[in-house]
């Protein structure tokens, strides 16, 4: 039996090693779910012949690195990268936005499964809790949704498109909570992920991205009858009980909110993802992450 050791809040830990551990591990590190498991048994074997029956996880790390730079360097980095994140004194906030249907959800889910992140809320969540808060009276838009938000403008549309007019109006109030979890992921060091339509490039307070590990991804899905799928796949599923008519009867109005969306993110140098493949949309947003924090070595893949 190989024992691996630590510490985690000063609290002192012993765990037979795994190679599922090692694998996931591996697998954030961008390499791959098949090659992470064959480099996982050649570590174990490396430990074994070199009769090593105990060994600090820190030290641990320092075998896979090296068994790495000699596999594969661009590897090597990425895992280099990812062991500087994982360290990092700070938590890492991502900031996951779109248009309804593109695939906020889905996405943050499979990242937060990647990245092995445990703290995933959605927009949608925090302005469920804001309706309970504020009355229908003092913040009508609160209470539609961001596609519909137009209909509640009370004051006179001062902008060229109302439906922006009332998508931006409905952010600005569900962006406090926003910043009120960005706030508190941060006073507690930890690493969440918050995701939905009301992530909008240059709404966030720039004292709160400029001081902290934050990154965000703006999904869009380009093709019209693509985006239009996403709902028909999402509906399909048993325990949706969002309407499939309600989305295609808006349809026109959630394709303004994604081009306003893409306006932001390039006007704030957001990176913006066409949504198509979810394992590429993954692989992208590692990438980034990776190179903006790893902050170790830049990754360039292999040309
Ligand atoms: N890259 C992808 N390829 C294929 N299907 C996808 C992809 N991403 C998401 N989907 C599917 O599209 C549908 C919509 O995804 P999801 O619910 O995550 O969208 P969303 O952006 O969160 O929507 P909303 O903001 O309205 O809740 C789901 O059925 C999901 O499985
Ligand atoms: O406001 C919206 O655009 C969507 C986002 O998920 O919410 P709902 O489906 O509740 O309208």
């Amino acid at each position: 039996m190989i024992w691996v050791t630590g510490e985690v809040d000063g609290k002192k830990y012993k765990e037979p090693f795994s190679k599922g551990i090692m694998s996931r591990s591996l697998n954030v590190a961008d390499i791959g779910i098949e090659r992470a498991h064959e480099i996982a048994s050649d570590i174990e074997v490396f430990l074994i012949e070199n009769n090593i029956t105990e060994i600090s996880s820190l030290n641990l790390a320092d075998v896979v690195l090296n068994h790495l730079k000699q596999v594969d360097p661009v590897i090597a980095g990425k895992y280099k990268n990812w062991r500087s994140l994982r360290t990092s004194k700070k938590p890492l906030i991502i900031l996951i936005g779109g248009a309804s249907g593109v695939g906020t959800s889905s996405m943050a889910f499979e990242l937060a499964n990647r990245l092995r992140l445990k703290n995933l809320i959605s927009t949608d969540m925090i302005r469920e809790v804001m309706r309970k808060i504020v009355s229908q009276e003092l913040s009508p838009v609160i209470h539609k949704s961001s596609f519909d938000a137009y209909e509640a403008i009370r004051t006179p549309s001062i902008r060229i498109d109302s439906v922006i007019e009332g998508f931006i109006s409905h952010v600005d109030v569900v962006n406090v909570g926003i910043e009120a979890i960005i706030e508190r992921s941060v006073k507690e060091g930890i690493s969440t992920i918050i995701e939905g339509v009301h992530v909008v490039p240059g709404f966030i307070r720039k004292d709160l991205l400029d001081n902290n590990n934050i990154i965000m991804f703006t999904l869009i899905v380009e093709d019209e009858e693509a985006h239009k799928q996403r709902f028909y796949s999402r509906c399909r599923q048993p325990w949706v009980k969002r309407s499939l008519d309600r989305y295609m009867e808006n349809f026109d109005t959630i394709r303004k909110t994604q081009n306003f969306l893409v306006q932001q993110a390039e006007i704030h140098d957001t990176r913006i993802i066409n949504n198509v493949d979810i394992n590429e949309t993954i692989d992208i947003m590692v990438s980034d992450i990776l190179e903006e924090f790893g902050g170790v070595e830049n990754v360039k893949q292999k040309s």
